[in-house]
Parts: structure tokens; C-alpha cells; sequence
């Protein structure tokens, strides 16, 4: 071969044909460095006729400059590109992207010099950014950008330390290997249901062939002792894993548990590892020596040089949806590279999504079940609170019941936990005087107040300011009303009610990294709190045996406004924040508020009849044509400026193919009209599940010229429709 045609990391670019250098050998993967123009691009060799374009003129092509030395990309992760970027209807190069996703991995040098405090030595002059920086860079290492973070004071205070012998450089070698897992390290006793999910597991891993599963087990059940032996059959036979998790404060648990097990740590990936992690973690799991990788959904496209199993675990949760760049779903898509690399995946969930559960109940997923919880713990007690006959008082949020609730197990040294899914003091803040309401300026959103912090702001853009003290439209002072419960403002309440209690407010504001939320899990244990008041972050994984009663602040909130998947979206996280009650030696007790007991979704909560809500809403999706029984897509068109995005949504919906299979609705302004700063338009696409949906949109969208200041985003299978 001495042609080449090379999928560019650039999505504005196509596909592009080279010959090879003089001397140089690759493959269809090899990832190489091209010239372009009086620059360079990196590409990946791709396979002969499956990128279409012109042939160039062989006396015009180029040659390639170098290629990297890193294993070429495989077959089966390259058919992965090309499927993702078809399905989404996203560039090929953006996929490529995901899979590349260390720079530093394929270039660059080995070792890196990070800096460390010389124990014991003092700087000449001492000043008090100096004594800080010494203060709280006790135990760390890192580069002098990293450091600085960490201590709060500039790279220049620091450098200056290092010139004073105080801070001293060390050579790290980048890729030094991981310490490895022993499968045997541990092994647990498991009890009959888990030892037959186990083991069927386990054949699968043995087999090495594609195979789905659901692992449908209730919460608390012991899901990850249980996947945790197939882990082990694979590492037995020497090949990786991948273990996805929705969220980093999830994921102390999980290594803490796994070292338990298998007497090392996992390989970890997701976006706040320092360059010279990524690098180590890309390589080491390009060359195989990476044995168990857990990560965010952005590491199911690594290049996985010899993957024998993928776990999804809380596979129903809303963050493996990917909804900026390639708006993909990490767990759909682990199950088509479990297809290419001819593995079984697992997805592991106590509140399955809808479509899982379908694909299982109907064969195409084997179903395995764990009925009951481990240890002979017995599932809470679920009790409905009627908020219209148990009124909070004015400015309170807590029902009597519940409260009864919080002192009994305040009295018998109990935790508890109140979940209400919003961060912050109060979701709106307004003017007494004036009636005058913050909104923020970049988004259709209210600002938020967030009294920990004393700020107010905006969840959509990060929009920041202090609290003013006066109303900034009718000069009035203290005049500023704060409407409605945020976890801040719950907290409080505990606080008053209960000023003995320790409270503690868990939010990915408080919980936003590994730290801290390894920190809020060890006080937590420790019984070092009383109540957690928390929103979605608490309501998944925690396993905190003396937690006994959880309350729902308001189980109403997530059935307002028009998400098309909010009935099960409102009893996935109820139960699972009700599955974290009575985990232990006592029983648990869940008091849910509600305004709506009548509502179906409510009513089955409230009788733990799982599979009768699971059925109606089957039924309901059935008859609406909604996924799995029909497909669902979105197109948001955004620009700064709005009559252009309104000219172009109404030209584009001029446009609309005309079909029997598939029903275009819109254009209509967003629900979310203005999100930082750009207004949006939408189109709502329903496809029978046989119309060629990504077809449609991609001749519908491809006959459009889009002026350069409008964006098109697609978004096939959403989940926010806002
Ligand atoms: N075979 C076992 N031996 C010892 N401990 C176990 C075993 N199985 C489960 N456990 C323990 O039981 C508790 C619950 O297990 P785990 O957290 O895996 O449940 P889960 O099914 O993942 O629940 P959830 O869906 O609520 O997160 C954990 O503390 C776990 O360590
Ligand atoms: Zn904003």
C-alpha cells in the first residue's frame, strides 16, 4: 500500500490521501502525522474504501511526516468510530477525537519534573503567602500550575521557594506501570443469587463472545461483589476491563471496595486527571498493561488493546448521556463496542431504563436478577406524605411527619437523609419592594442563591455575583425575598428545628471532587452526621449502614414542566434515593411529600410495584411512538443574534422532508430560549422505529447552508428537552 487515506483530527476537514514516506510502513490505524498545508495534522490510517471522496492524482499527494508509535487503532474500535459517528450524525473526526484523547500520548517526552516541599527547610524571609503555600503544600506533588491550585498562591510565590531551596524538583518517569490486581486478592462469600449471577458471568467472560446483560438487582443487593467475579475471570485470563460509573464522587466508594477485592487500585479516567495521568492511563491501556479501568463515560472510547468486559454500572443514570460535542449514550454505545470486540457488557441497575428493561424482558438482553438484598437487610418501609393535609408552615418546607421522623432517629443516634433535587438556597430570588426578579442574563434561568457561598447564580452558564444589598432596579434596601427550598435552605430548617443536629448539605457544589466526596463518605460513616440533605448526587451508590430514614422533600418537582421521560425519571431517582435506607443491620422507613398521591407514578413508589409502573409506562410509550417502540431526535439551532436563528429555523422547517414514518415538529423557541447567550430553536423528530431516521436528517440538514454564526446541533435518543 502507498496510498493512504487518513481520517484527520479535524471535523472540517474530510477525509484526506497521502503516500508514504520513504522507508515508512503502516497499517489501516496507524496513527500518523501528515503535512497540511505549512502546518501538520494527525490522522489514523483507515481502512481502504470505506471513506468516500475523490481520488487525488497520485503526482499530488504528499508524504506522510512520521507515525506515531503507539499501537494502531483496531479494527473492531474503528468500526466503533464509523457506527457512532453514523448514529449520532456526528463527524467522523469528533469521534476520533474521543479515542485520541491524550495529546500527550502520542508525543512528548517520558519523564515530567513536578516539585515538592524539602521537609524541614524555611525560606529567608517568611511571608504570609509563603508560610501558606508551605502550610497546605504538606504531602503534595505536582507541577508549580498544580501546586499553585492547591495552595492558593501565585506560580511566582512558588518559584520563588524553589529558588530558596524551600520547594524541590523531582523527575517523574510518566510511564511508570500500574501496581497490578490479584484476582484472588480477596474473595468474598457470596450468597446463593449472587454466586448463580456470578457464575453465569463468569461463562460469559470464559466465552469470549458478545453477549448483553441487564443486571437487574434491587438496591443493595451487592451488585458489584457480584460483577466483581466475571472482573476477576478476566483478569485471570489476562484481559482488560472497563468499568463505567456516572459520577467521580461515586467513584471513592468504588475504589475502596476494589482494592478490597483485588489488592491494588483500578486505572482511573475522567476530566480532571492532570495531563501526565492522561498520558500514563492512555498508553498503559493502549498497550494492554492497563488491567481494570474505571471512568467516566468518556472512557469507553479508548483504545482498549485487549478488552474481554464492559460493566455500566447505575446504568439507568442520566449522565452517561454525552449532551455537548457528539451527543452520544455511553450506554448504548458500550453495548456496540461489546459487539465489535465480540465481549459481554453488563448494566448493572436496581431501576433500569425503560428501553433496558424492554431489551431485556423481550430476549434481545439476558436478564439476570438479584431479588433481594444482601445480608438478609430488608427494603425500607415506603410511607406517602399528603403535603395538602399535612401543610408545612409558612417558610418551611418539612411536614409534621417528617419531622416526627428526623427526631426519632436524631433521639436513637440514627442518620438521616432528605433528598430534594435542587441546589442552593432558593431557586428564585425577588424584590419585596419591587417585584423585581434575578434573572440571569446569558439564560432563560433564574439566578440562584447560594447562601454557603453568598452568591448568587446562574446553573446554566456560571454566571457569579455577590447578593446585592439592595435591589438593583428600585434602589430599595434590604428588601430581597428568597422563594422556595433549595437543600441550603432545608438545611436550615433541620438547623432550627433540630440545633443539636449535624447537618450537612451534599451537593456537587460541596461534593464536586474526589476529595471531597471521599471526605463527606468518610464523616459520613464515621457518624459524624446526623442528616444529610442532599439532591441527585446522594440518591446513587452510597452505602452508609446507619442511615435509616430518607425523606422526600418534594417528589412533585421532577413531574413539572415537558420532559417526555419524567414519570420514570421521577421514580428512578426516588428509589433509588429510598434504596439507601435500611442498608444495614436496622430497617429503614422512606416518608415521601407529595401533592399528587393519586399520581400513578407516585402511587407505585408508594407500593413498591415496580414492574406495574414499569408496564404503564411501557404501554403509554407504545402508544406514543416513543422510544423503545418509536425513536426520538432533536435538531437546536442556536445564534447570538435571534432573527437569524429564527430565519433559519423557519427556512429549514420550509425544508422539512415529508414522510409517513417520520413527524418533524417545530421549529419552536426553546424551552430554554437563551442559554449562554445564543437563542435556540428546535425541531422534535418522532420516527417509526423502522424509518431511516439518521438518513432523513442528514439529507434534510446537508441540503441547508447555515450561515456561519448559527450552530446545528443533533441530537438522536435525547434526554433533555430543554
Ligand atoms: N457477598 C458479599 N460479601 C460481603 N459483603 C457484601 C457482599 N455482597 C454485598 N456486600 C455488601 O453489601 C452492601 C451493598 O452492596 P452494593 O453496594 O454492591 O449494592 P448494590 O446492589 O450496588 O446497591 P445499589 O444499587 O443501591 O448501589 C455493600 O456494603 C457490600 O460491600
Ligand atoms: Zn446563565
Amino acid at each position: 500500500m502507498n496510498r493512504v487515506r487518513l481520517l484527520v483530527l479535524n471535523a472540517a476537514l474530510g477525509p484526506l490521501d497521502y503516500k508514504l514516506a520513504q522507508g515508512m510502513a503502516v497499517e489501516a490505524g496507524s496513527v500518523v502525522v501528515a503535512p497540511l498545508g505549512p502546518r501538520t495534522v494527525t490522522g489514523v490510517v483507515w481502512d481502504e474504501g470505506r471513506l468516500p471522496g475523490a481520488e487525488v492524482d497520485a503526482s499530488k499527494l504528499r508524504a506522510l511526516r512520521e507515525v506515531v508509535p503507539v499501537p494502531p487503532i483496531s479494527a473492531p474500535l474503528r468500526r466503533l468510530i464509523e457506527w457512532t459517528a453514523d448514529y449520532y450524525c456526528a463527524p467522523l473526526a469528533s469521534v476520533a477525537r474521543m479515542v485520541l484523547s491524550s495529546g500527550g500520548a502520542l508525543g512528548g517526552p517520558s519523564t515530567t519534573t513536578e516539585y515538592r516541599l524539602v521537609e524541614g527547610a524555611l525560606p529567608e524571609r517568611m511571608t504570609p503567602q509563603r508560610e501558606a503555600a508551605i502550610d497546605l503544600l504538606q504531602g503534595e506533588q505536582g507541577i508549580l500550575r498544580e501546586l499553585a491550585d492547591i495552595s492558593g498562591v501565585s506560580t511566582g510565590v512558588l518559584r520563588g521557594l524553589v529558588n530558596q531551596g524551600v520547594i524541590e524538583p523531582v523527575t517523574v518517569a510518566i510511564d511508570r506501570p500500574y501496581s497490578p490486581a490479584d484476582p484472588d486478592f480477596h474473595q468474598p462469600t457470596l450468597s446463593d443469587d449472587q454466586m448463580r449471577v456470578a457464575g453465569t458471568l463468569v461463562k460469559a467472560v470464559e466465552k469470549r463472545a458478545f453477549e448483553p446483560f441487564l443486571l437487574d438487582g434491587v438496591t443493595g443487593s451487592g451488585k458489584t461483589e457480584t460483577y466483581f467475579e466475571p472482573v476477576a475471570q478476566a483478569l485471570r485470563m489476562g484481559r482488560q476491563v472497563l468499568v463505567l460509573l456516572p459520577e467521580i464522587a461515586l467513584t471513592e466508594n468504588f475504589l475502596t471496595r476494589f482494592e478490597q477485592r483485588f489488592g491494588a487500585a483500578p486505572v482511573q479516567w475522567h476530566s480532571s486527571l492532570k495531563s501526565t495521568e492522561r498520558r500514563r492511563a492512555w498508553r498503559a491501556i493502549s498497550e494492554g498493561s492497563a488491567q481494570v479501568i474505571v471512568g467516566a463515560r468518556s472512557a469507553l472510547f479508548l483504545p482498549y488493546a485487549n478488552l474481554g468486559l464492559i460493566v455500566v454500572d447505575e446504568a439507568h443514570e442520566i449522565s452517561f448521556k454525552q449532551d455537548d460535542g457528539v451527543r452520544y449514550n455511553a450506554r448504548d454505545v458500550s453495548v456496540m463496542r461489546a459487539r465489535f470486540e465480540e465481549i459481554p457488557v453488563v448494566l448493572a441497575s436496581a431501576t433500569p431504563a425503560l428501553e433496558s428493561l424492554h431489551m431485556a424482558n423481550s430476549g434481545t438482553y439476558t436478564k439476570l436478577v438479584l431479588p433481594s438484598r444482601f445480608g438478609g437487610a430488608q427494603l425500607p418501609q415506603i410511607k406517602l406524605i399528603d403535603l395538602t393535609l399535612h401543610k408545612p408552615g409558612a417558610g418551611r418546607w418539612l411536614a409534621q411527619p417528617l419531622v416526627e421522623g428526623l427526631e426519632a432517629r436524631l433521639g436513637a443516634g440514627e442518620q438521616s437523609l432528605l433528598f430534594l433535587n435542587r441546589r442552593g438556597y432558593a431557586p428564585l430570588t425577588l424584590c419585596r419592594n419591587c417585584g423585581h426578579r434575578f434573572q440571569c442574563p446569558n439564560c432563560s434561568a433564574w439566578l440562584v442563591e447560594h447562601r454557603l457561598s453568598r452568591r448568587l447564580s446562574c446553573h446554566h452558564c456560571g454566571l457569579e455575583g455577590p447578593v446585592p444589598e439592595s435591589c438593583p432596579e428600585c434602589g430599595e434596601a434590604d428588601c430581597l425575598v428568597a422563594c422556595g427550598p433549595g437543600v441550603e435552605r432545608i438545611a436550615d430548617e433541620v438547623a432550627e428545628l433540630f440545633p443539636d443536629a449535624r447537618v450537612e448539605v451534599a451537593t456537587s457544589d460541596t461534593l464536586g471532587s474526589p476529595e471531597r466526596a471521599a471526605q463527606f463518605i468518610a464523616k459520613a460513616e464515621a457518624r459524624a452526621i446526623d442528616v444529610i440533605v442532599g439532591t441527585q448526587l446522594v440518591t446513587k451508590g452510597f452505602h452508609f449502614p446507619e442511615l435509616t430514614l430518607v425523606g422526600v422533600v418534594d417528589a412533585d418537582l421532577g413531574l413539572e414542566g415537558g420532559d417526555l421521560r419524567a414519570a420514570e425519571r421521577t421514580y428512578q431517582q426516588v428509589a433509588q434515593v429510598a434504596g439507601r435506607a435500611g442498608r444495614g443491620a436496622k430497617p429503614g422507613e422512606v416518608l415521601i411529600q407529595t401533592r399528587h398521591p393519586e399520581a400513578t407514578v407516585i402511587a407505585a413508589l408508594a407500593d413498591g410495584d415496580r414492574d406495574g409502573f414499569y408496564e404503564a409506562e411501557t404501554e403509554a410509550r407504545r402508544e406514543a411512538g416513543a422510544p423503545p417502540f418509536g425513536r426520538w431526535a432533536a435538531i437546536i439551532l442556536s445564534s447570538e443574534d435571534e432573527r437569524e436563528v429564527r430565519d433559519v429555523a423557519t427556512r429549514l422547517g420550509h425544508a422539512r422532508p415529508q414522510l409517513d414514518d417520520v413527524m418533524i415538529l417545530g421549529p419552536a423557541p426553546a424551552p430554554m430560549a437563551l442559554l449562554r447567550n445564543r437563542y435556540r430553536y428546535r425541531f422534535l423528530i418522532n420516527a417509526r422505529r423502522t424509518a431511516n431516521l439518521q438518513g432523513t436528517l442528514r439529507d434534510w440538514l446537508s441540503a441547508q447552508d447555515f450561515p456561519p454564526g448559527v450552530r446545528v446541533g443533533v441530537d438522536v435518543d435525547p434526554y433533555s428537552f430543554v
